[in-house]
C-alpha cells in the first residue's frame, strides 16, 4: 500500500525527529536524495548546466545544498534567488564553497533557456495558493525551456494537502518528495504537474492512519474473492442489476458485462432491457417484475441508464443488502432514504453528478476532489467513489481516502462507468465492504482500460472484455 500524509502530520513528525538529530541533519538527508535523483536524470553531471530556483524557505535550502553536491561533481550551478536577503544562509554558503554562484531573478530567463536541469525550490509544504506574481514569470520560462525540471518536495504552486492548483504552478518532469508522499502528489490536477514522483526516506515516523492510501497489486489480490471447493453460485453471491430503460438499453448490457466479470456467482437483471441483455449474455437471470420480486440477491446496482424510474430506485434502496447507486440513480435517490439505510451503500458519481449533489459548479469538484468526496460521504452516510482523471473512494465514517493508481484517459468513453458499476456491484455481492469493492473495482477497471486501449481508442465493451486479464495480472503479481 502506498500512503500519503498531510502537511500538519509531516510537520509534527519532522519536529519530533529534529529534536533527536543534530541541526541540519534532515535537510542534508533530503538534499543527498535530491542530488542523487538529479544525477540519475542528468546521466553525466560533469559539465552540465544546472539552475536552482530558490525561494525564501527551507525548500530553497534543499535546492541549494543539492546544487552544492552537483557543483562538487563538476556541474555548473547557478542559483536564482527570489528573495536574496532571505535565502537559506547555510545552503547559499555551501553552494558558493562548491563553486556555484547566486544571481537575482532578472538573470533567470537566459539561464533557464540554456539549462540542462532546473530545480524548483521556490516553495514546498510552506506554500499557500498559486505562485506569487514575482515567481510567475519563472514558471513560464521553465515551461518554454528544453531543460529537465525537478520539483523539490512538490511542484511550487500546487496545494500539498488537496491537489488543488489555484493559479500558476511549475510543471515538473520529476518530483523528489521527502519523508512521505503528500496527498497533492497523487490527486489531479496537482498530480499532473508533479510528473513522476520519487520518494526519499528521511526517517520520519508517521502515524498509523494516513490521509490517502493507494492500493497496489498485492493489496487488490488479497481482496479479490476466490471460489472455495464448497462454493456454489449462491454462496459466491448474486448481484442484481436494476438498470437500463427503453431509451438506454445499452447501459444495462454494459453493467451486466461488468458484473459477470466481478466474482459474483450469478447476475440477475431487472428492468425493461431484458431482451438486449439476454441476447448478449445468455447466462444472465432476467426478470421484469421489479427488484422486490426478482428473487434473492446479495447486492444491488441501481441507476445506469435508468432514465426517470424513481420507483425502482426507491425499491432498491429499501432492500436490506448492499446497494451501489450510479448515474441517474444518484439524481433519483431520496437523500433521506440513503441516509436511513442500514446495509452498506456505495455511490459512484462523476464530477458533474457530484457537483449536482453538492450544489456547486463542476469545476469546483474537479479542482477539489478530496474535499468533495469526503463531503459527499459525510452528507449521505455512504461510501462514495468519485470518478474521473483521479478516482477517489471515501468511506462513510471518514478515515483514509483511497486513491486509484491505475487507469487511463482512454476510459473517458461512453458507458465505461456502467461497466465499473456492474463490476463493483459484483464485488459487493461477493462480500467485500463498500470501500474495498469500490477501490478494487476501480483498480481492475483502470487496468482493464489500459490493456484494452494500449494507446488506441476503445469502447466500453472492450474494457469489460479485458477485466479478466486485469484480474489475472493482479493475482499473479
Ligand atoms: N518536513 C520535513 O520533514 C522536511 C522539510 N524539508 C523542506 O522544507 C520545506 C518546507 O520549508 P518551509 O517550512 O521553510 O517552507 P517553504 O515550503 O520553503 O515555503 C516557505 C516560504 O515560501 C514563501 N511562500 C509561501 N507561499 C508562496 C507562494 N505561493 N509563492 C511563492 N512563495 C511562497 C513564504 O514566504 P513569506 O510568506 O514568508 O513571504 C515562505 O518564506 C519542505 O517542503 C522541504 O522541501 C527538508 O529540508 C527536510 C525535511
Ligand atoms: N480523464 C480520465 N482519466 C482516467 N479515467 C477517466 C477519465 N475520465 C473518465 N474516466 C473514467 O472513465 C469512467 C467514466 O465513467 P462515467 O463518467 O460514469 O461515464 P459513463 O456514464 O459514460 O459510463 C470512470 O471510471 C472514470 O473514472
Ligand atoms: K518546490
Amino acid at each position: 500500500m502506498r500512503t500519503a500524509y498531510g502537511v500538519e502530520t509531516v510537520r509534527a513528525a519532522e519536529r519530533e525527529l529534529m529534536a533527536r538529530l543534530p541541526e541540519g541533519a534532515l535537510m542534508q538527508r533530503a538534499a543527498a536524495g535530491l542530488a542523487a535523483a538529479c544525477a540519475d536524470l542528468l546521466g553525466r553531471v560533469y559539465g552540465s548546466r544546472v539552475v536552482l530556483l530558490v525561494g525564501s524557505g527551507d525548500n530553497g535550502g534543499d535546492a541549494l545544498y543539492a546544487g552544492a553536491r552537483l557543483a562538487r561533481r563538476g556541474a555548473g550551478v547557478s542559483a536564482v534567488l527570489l528573495a536574496p536577503e532571505r535565502a537559506h544562509a547555510g545552503g547559499l554558503a555551501a553552494l558558493r564553497r562548491a563553486g556555484g554562484r547566486a544571481v537575482g531573478a532578472e538573470a533567470a530567463g537566459e539561464l533557464i533557456e540554456r539549462a540542462d536541469l532546473v530545480l524548483d525550490g521556490i516553495v514546498g509544504i510552506g506554500g499557500k495558493g498559486g505562485l506569487r506574481p514575482e515567481a510567475e514569470p519563472l514558471a513560464g520560462a521553465v515551461a518554454r525551456a528544453r531543460a529537465a525540471v525537478v520539483a523539490v518536495d512538490l511542484p511550487s504552486g500546487v496545494d500539498a494537502d488537496t491537489g488543488e492548483v489555484r493559479g500558476t504552478a511549475i510543471r515538473a518532469d520529476l518530483t523528489v518528495t521527502f519523508g512521505t508522499h503528500k496527498p497533492g502528489l497523487l490527486i489531479d490536477p496537482a498530480r499532473e504537474y508533479a510528473g513522476s514522483v520519487r520518494l526519499v526516506g528521511i526517517g520520519l515516523e508517521l502515524p498509523a492512519e494516513p490521509e490517502l492510501e493507494a492500493l497496489q497489486h498485492a493489496d487488490v489480490a488479497r481482496l479479490l474473492p476466490v471460489p472455495a471447493a464448497e462454493s456454489d453460485k449462491y454462496r459466491r453471491g448474486v448481484v442484481g442489476i436494476a438498470a437500463g430503460s427503453a431509451r438506454y438499453p445499452g447501459a444495462a448490457v454494459l453493467a451486466v458485462a461488468g458484473a459477470l466479470r466481478g466474482g459474483a456467482g450469478a447476475v440477475r437483471y431487472v428492468g425493461p432491457a431484458g431482451q438486449a441483455v439476454i441476447a448478449r449474455f445468455p447466462e444472465t437471470l432476467v426478470s421484469d417484475r421489479g427488484p422486490e420480486h426478482a428473487g434473492r440477491v446479495q447486492a444491488w446496482v441501481v441507476g445506469p441508464g435508468a432514465g426517470d424510474d424513481a420507483a425502482t430506485v426507491a425499491e432498491v434502496l429499501a432492500a436490506d443488502v448492499p446497494v451501489l447507486i450510479d448515474a441517474d440513480g444518484l439524481r433519483l435517490a431520496e437523500p433521506s432514504a440513503v441516509r436511513a439505510r442500514r446495509a452498506p451503500t456505495l455511490m459512484t458519481p462523476h464530477a458533474g453528478e457530484a457537483a449536482a449533489l453538492l450544489g456547486v459548479e463542476r469545476n469546483e469538484v474537479e479542482n477539489g476532489r478530496l474535499s468533495a468526496v469526503r463531503e459527499l460521504a459525510a452528507r449521505y452516510g455512504a461510501a462514495v467513489l468519485l470518478k474521473g482523471s483521479t478516482t477517489l473512494v471515501a468511506d462513510a465514517g471518514g478515515g483514509p481516502v483511497r486513491v486509484n493508481p491505475t487507469g487511463t484517459s482512454w476510459l473517458a468513453t461512453a458507458g465505461s462507468g456502467d461497466v465499473l458499476s456492474g463490476l463493483a456491484g459484483s464485488l459487493l455481492a461477493a462480500g467485500l465492504s463498500a470501500v474495498d469493492a469500490g477501490s478494487a473495482a476501480a483498480y481492475l477497471h483502470g487496468l482493464a482500460g489500459r490493456f484494452a486501449a494500449d494507446g488506441a481508442p476503445v469502447g466500453a465493451h472492450d474494457v469489460a472484455e479485458r477485466i479478466a486479464a486485469a484480474w489475472r495480472d493482479v493475482v499473479r503479481g
